[in-house]
């Protein structure tokens, strides 16, 4: 379906884009860095399936962390709240989204929430399959379910990039292989990990993926369902209270919807019954988010009471 270029909308992408240059691109995964910092793009997409959208919403980024949501949905599918849960926690950190000081502090290297970087690899060592090309595969066929976009890739450059320098998130795994909460082969689960986050697609999509937590787990294209209410109501509370990483109390205060961010600067939004919400803006803030994603993010809660507070 077409999504059509909206006035206002490019209004406020344009007073966006203003502050990109006190943003940063990410470049700790190499191929990340060579993004535009001045490319901002937005599409929103309502419950009857309608989208208005504004900036180039062709060009396409990979998921990073906004594929925590995607595989927790699935976990949680395939295994149900309390097998999920007795592996990873329910807690928002505090820290950073890479960092390992609580895995430490806490009795058994249990990580605290999905949303984090340790939390997120040992819901990717539960993830359905015999290899790790299964279970890349399983999950791109979910995200093709809920974009409706049968062509979904992920980019095996951007894969790569983090698969050779992720040597942090292997010691998250190797810490918390050491306390008998993740089991598999540490090689495997990083393998499907860096494929996972290098899942390629653009703002529409992105939106169409919120639209449909946003739902209760319908699709607003289908009208399908592709996940339990429930599964979508467990994944909007961790938007809620981990997704936009340390910095989730200020956004649940300042803009006031679930949401999930990504390091490539991808921003997914599902406001409750309303709308999904897909941005893709590149210059991260000090935690991590994009910071021209959420200027626009400000201004669209200005303009249309976006909070669910
Ligand atoms: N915050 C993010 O988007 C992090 C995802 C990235 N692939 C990492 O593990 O570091």
């Amino acid at each position: 379906m077409a999504c059509k270029s909206e006035d206002v909308l490019k209004s406020l992408v344009e007073e966006a884009r203003k502050v990109a240059n006190e943003g940063k691109v990410a470049n700790y995964i190499p191929a990340l860095q060579k993004e535009n910092p001045e490319h901002l793009s937005c599409a929103i997409v309502y419950p009857n399936g309608n989208c208005v959208s504004a900036g180039d919403i062709k060009r396409r980024f990979t998921l990073q962390s906004i594929s925590k949501i995607i595989n927790l949905a699935l976990v949680l599918m395939d295994y149900g709240p309390e097998h999920v849960f007795h592996r990873v926690g329910m807690e928002p950190t505090g820290d950073p989204f890479n960092s390992i000081i609580k895995l430490e502090t806490s009795s058994k290297a249990k990580p605290l929430n999905p949303m984090i970087n340790a939390g997120a690899l040992a819901v990717t060592s539960m993830m359905k399959g015999s290899n790790a090309e299964d279970k890349v595969e399983y999950i791109l066929d979910f995200v093709r379910k809920l974009t409706n976009e049968p062509n979904i890739d992920y980019c095996e450059e951007v894969a790569i990039s983090e698969f050779t320098t992720s040597f942090l998130n292997r010691s998250l795994c190797f810490y918390m292989k050491g306390d008998g909460v993740i089991h598999g082969n540490v090689e495997e689960i990083m393998e499907v990990y860096t494929k996972h986050c290098a899942i390629r697609l653009n703002c529409l999509q992105l939106a169409r993926m919120g639209a449909v937590f946003a739902m209760d787990g319908i699709n607003p294209l289908t009208n399908e369902r592709v996940m339990p209410k429930e599964v979508a109501r467990i994944c909007k509370t961790f938007m809620v209270t981990c997704g936009m990483y340390n910095a989730s109390g200020e956004f649940a205060i300042k803009i006031g919807i679930p949401a999930k961010s990504g390091v490539s600067g991808g921003i997914m939004g599902s406001v409750p019954g309303r709308m999904g919400i897909g941005i893709f803006g590149p210059p991260l803030n000090e935690v991590g988010n994009s910071h021209t994603g959420l200027k626009l993010l400000e201004l669209l809660q200005d303009k249309y009471d976006l909070s669910m507070f």
